[in-house]
């Protein structure tokens, strides 16, 4: 199979929205986060998307200082290709979020295309019982929660970030964000092939719906043609169905315990490395290949 039809599988290990009540399986020590980005990458994920977490009460942590144990061993241990987020929490201020890729400079940085309501709160309905108050306070306090991506912030990001080669994993949640992408695009400030990952299932974003799935690929092949390679990620309980339509379609796909904590109706995965398994059956199962690290890193021309 040519190496541009193979299917890359990107994993997000643990995130900043699901906190460690939800799930006992969410890895929030060091040692849990490098564990679960190994564990992944030998399933079949070319690509590990990282979070960093206090390991005590789990909240997100986005200082350099909090990524650096686990980066250490997953690049001792694996040549998967290293995503760190520049999202964090939404709560926080881009100067703050971008600091870890700033600092270890990877080979991706996930880069969020607009500002929305990041609605968390719909998650009170499932999960009662927290053992840490910043739990439930985050939850809560989303329903008046913008997660703040202006241009200035994203050029900031994009000039910052741009100079170590850094390449990015555009987050988009909703057609508008494409077409901020274009206009950057347009400005010369992001260069192709664009890695587009289009989120679908977050409350205040498009919906999860096929009909939104189709809506979003129509419109970044109109706006970036052959300029870009479509991957998609959904939220909960539509991560597997959202994967398969995209595999089908020729796209490229992201699971994780960040985007969902599920593996089947009300059944909680285990590990990441269970999802990318599921993902990678569902993949194969369509007579497609899953591309390695090194076949991600020359699809979306990375530094390595
Ligand atoms: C829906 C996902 N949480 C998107 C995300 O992963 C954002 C980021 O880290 O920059
Ligand atoms: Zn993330």
């Amino acid at each position: 199979m040519a190496i541009s039809n193979k299917v890359i599988i990107t994993c997000a290990v643990t995130g900043a929205i699901h906190t460690p009540s939800m799930s006992p399986h969410l890895p929030v020590s060091p040692e849990e986060i490098a564990e679960a980005a190994i564990g992944a990458a030998e399933a079949g994920a070319a690509i590990v998307h990282l979070h960093a977490r206090d390991p005590i009460t789990g909240k997100p942590d986005q200082t350099p200082e909090g990524f650096e144990p686990f980066l250490k061993v997953v690049k001792q241990r694996s040549d998967c290709v290293i995503n760190i987020t520049t999202g964090g929490a939404p709560w926080m201020k881009v100067e703050e979020r971008i600091k870890p890729a700033a600092v270890y400079k990877p080979e991706v940085a996930s880069l969020n295309m607009g500002s929305f309501n990041f609605g968390l709160f719909p998650m009170l309905d499932r999960f009662k019982e927290f053992k840490h108050d910043w739990e439930r306070e985050a939850l809560e306090s989303s329903r008046d929660l913008i997660f703040r991506n202006t241009f200035k912030d994203i050029e900031y990001a994009l000039r910052s970030l741009g100079e170590a080669e850094t390449r990015f994993e555009f987050e988009c949640y909703d057609t508008g964000h494409l077409y901020n992408l274009h206009y950057f695009l347009q400005r010369g400030l992001v260069k192709p092939p664009l890695f587009i990952q289009t989120v679908f299932g977050i409350l205040g974003g498009i919906g999860p719906h096929p009909e939104d799935v189709l809506h979003m690929k129509r419109t970044a092949d109109r706006l970036f043609g052959d300029q870009y390679k479509w991957s998609v990620l959904g939220a909960g309980r539509n991560q597997m169905p959202i994967a398969a339509m995209a595999a089908a379609m020729g796209g490229n796909v992201r699971v994780g315990l960040e985007d969902s904590l599920w593996i089947g109706p009300g059944q909680l995965a285990k590990t990441n490395a269970q999802q990318v398994s599921r993902a990678r059956q569902i993949i194969e199962g369509l007579g497609l290949e899953i591309a390695t690290a090194q076949e991600a890193r020359e699809i979306l021309a990375l530094k390595g």
